[in-house]
């Protein structure tokens, strides 16, 4: 059998891809899908961390949270990405998978907090670690929480699985003649203004040398295709 390509990813999960044809929260079937897909490579060896976005349940720009003080939206849009995460820990342990929560946010009596070393040795014994709670700090995404810690824990690579199939040279949703590409540097998805990931995202991952592969959450197999190297989605390089 081939060997995966990685040893040790930052896999970002969509928060709204989990709420999969419902309107809010957490589809059921949608997170058991993608869960079964997750401990597939898991227990091929692969070191796996996780950041989990909160959009299914509150995002810090959207309408709900007009005439909010933005600072106060955002912290329950990281506390919204707590909520998730236990929701994925909760599902990977049915399916075999032993993972712990850490939090940029510090909410004792539900997970622990975020401790760089204790992360990385969870993940030399195997174990996934969930990092909840976004960066911790208001304005920010947890696209960007996905490349810091992803640079942490010296992730060889940012797998953002996505509503969308790749990087397109427009939003594909609006544009329907936008083209998809299979390759693309940091410095023209900043220049071109492409918005899949924010610019603060895709600029950390650049100066840390740290490849971002964008992939479909609802294409069944993507997950492993990217863990064992084959053509899928739009690699983001140096
Ligand atoms: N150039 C682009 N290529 C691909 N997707 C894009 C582009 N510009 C905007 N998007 C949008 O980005 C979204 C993916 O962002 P993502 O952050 O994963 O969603 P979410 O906000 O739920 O986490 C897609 O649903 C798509 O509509
Ligand atoms: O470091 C962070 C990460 C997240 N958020 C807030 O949490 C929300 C949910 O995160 P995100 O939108 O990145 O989730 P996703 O797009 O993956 O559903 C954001 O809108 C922000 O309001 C934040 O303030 N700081």
């Amino acid at each position: 059998m081939s060997e995966p390509k990685f040893k040790r990813v930052l896999l970002k999960l969509s928060g709204e891809a989990l709420m999969g044809d419902d309107q809010f929260g957490i589809n059921r079937s949608t997170i058991i899908r993608m869960t079964e897909e997750i401990a597939e490579i898991a227990k091929i060896g692969v070191e796996l961390a996780i950041v989990i976005g909160g959009g299914n349940i509150f995002r810090g720009v959207a309408p709900g949270a007009q005439g909010m003080d933005r600072a106060t939206a955002d912290y329950m849009g990281m506390m919204a990405t707590v909520m998730n995460s236990l929701a994925l820990q909760d599902a990977l342990k049915h399916h075999g998978v032993e993972s712990r929560v850490q939090s940029a946010l510090n909410l004792d009596q539900v997970v622990e907090p975020y401790i760089r070393l204790k992360s990385l040795h969870y993940l030399d014994e195997k174990r996934t670690v969930i990092f909840a709670g976004g960066t911790g700090n208001p304005f920010f995404t947890t696209d960007t929480a996905a490349a810091l810690r992803g640079a942490e824990i010296g992730a060889e690579v940012v797998l953002k699985a996505t509503k969308v199939d790749g990087i397109y040279s427009s939003d594909p949703n609006k544009d329907p003649n936008a083209t998809l590409y299979h390759k693309i540097s940091f410095d023209e998805c900043i220049s071109r203004r492409l918005e899949v990931m924010d610019a603060t995202a895709f600029a950390l991952c650049r100066d840390q040398k740290l490849p971002i592969q964008v992939f479909s959450i609802n294409k069944p197999g993507a997950l492993k295709r990217v863990i064992m190297g084959e053509q899928e989605g739009t690699l983001v390089h140096i």
